[in-house]
């Protein structure tokens, strides 16, 4: 398994009051899946998240992935794991804008000391459909555009999973469309895995295995007809209230 969770639970301090945003949560991901994390505002889905790229920590319980204990892990040697392993595309894309398209997607390359960065990158914008705007600056591009860009900056170290906190929530139904499509396809053709928040019904529709978080528990665990059909391994879904 990629990702392998085991009793994670998280709080928080709300002045006197601790939030319990995950609890007991167990889950297993497997390399390839596209995973849609649904719930109400303030369920835990951005914990979740934090704690898959190892931005957060829990406080109790484990998070391995790729076989490494992520909550094991110094800072410094966390952050070098995302670096690494992990690709983030966050709501507000969060593009640094004195750089062009081109520069942000090396950018995270460049950190590495990659050789061949530049050529990677362009693949990468490529693959999202931006090769010719890779000299444009984020401010003379539209909403799409800039998250297409993220996307290709998330996707240009071949991460094992990328992890989209409601990556469509600033966009148009339309943009979001095209991205989601973007994202489907990417994950099917070059089997990229992702993991994505959202409150949107159309995303969930085009994730393979969807989970809902109630309150920071794992209420539910279901796959898509179409992967089912496709034969996928159910034995992956360890959490408690599957709903297959
Ligand atoms: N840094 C923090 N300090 C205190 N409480 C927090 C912190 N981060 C999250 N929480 C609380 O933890 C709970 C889960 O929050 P989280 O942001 O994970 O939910 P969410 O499902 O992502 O919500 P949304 O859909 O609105 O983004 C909430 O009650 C929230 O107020």
């Amino acid at each position: 398994m990629l990702v392998e969770l085991r009793n994670v639970s998280k709080r928080y301090a709300m002045g006197d009051i601790w939030v319990d945003a995950l609890k007991d949560i167990t889950l297993s991901l497997g390399k390839g899946e596209f995973l849609a994390v649904k719930g109400p505002s303030g369920s835990g889905k951005s914990t979740l998240l934090n704690i898959l790229s190892a931005l957060d920590q829990c406080d109790s319980g484990t998070v391995q992935v790729g076989g490494v204990n992520i909550g094991k892990l110094g800072e410094h040697k966390r952050s070098k794991f995302r670096n690494r392993h992990i690709g983030i595309v966050f709501q507000s894309f969060n593009l640094i804008p004195v750089l062009t398209a081109l520069e942000n997607v090396m950018y995270p390359l460049t950190l590495r000391g990659v050789k061949n960065a530049k050529a990677r990158a362009l693949q990468a914008l490529k693959d999202v459909g931006l090769e010719k705007q890779a000299g444009q600056r984020p401010t003379q591009l539209s909403g799409g555009q800039m998250q297409r860009v993220a996307i290709a900056r998330a996707i240009v170290t071949r991460p094992d999973i990328v992890l989209a906190d409601e990556p469509t929530a600033n966009l148009d139904s339309k943009t979001s469309e095209t991205i989601m499509a973007l994202i489907q396809k990417l994950n099917r053709e070059q089997g990229i895995t992702f993991v994505i928040s959202t409150h949107d019904d159309y995303v969930t529709s085009l994730a393979s295995r969807v989970i809902t978080i109630l309150d920071g528990e794992l209420v539910s665990d279901r796959l898509s007809g179409d992967v089912l059909a496709s034969g996928y391994d159910r034995s992956s879904i360890t959490s408690s209230g599957v709903e297959v």
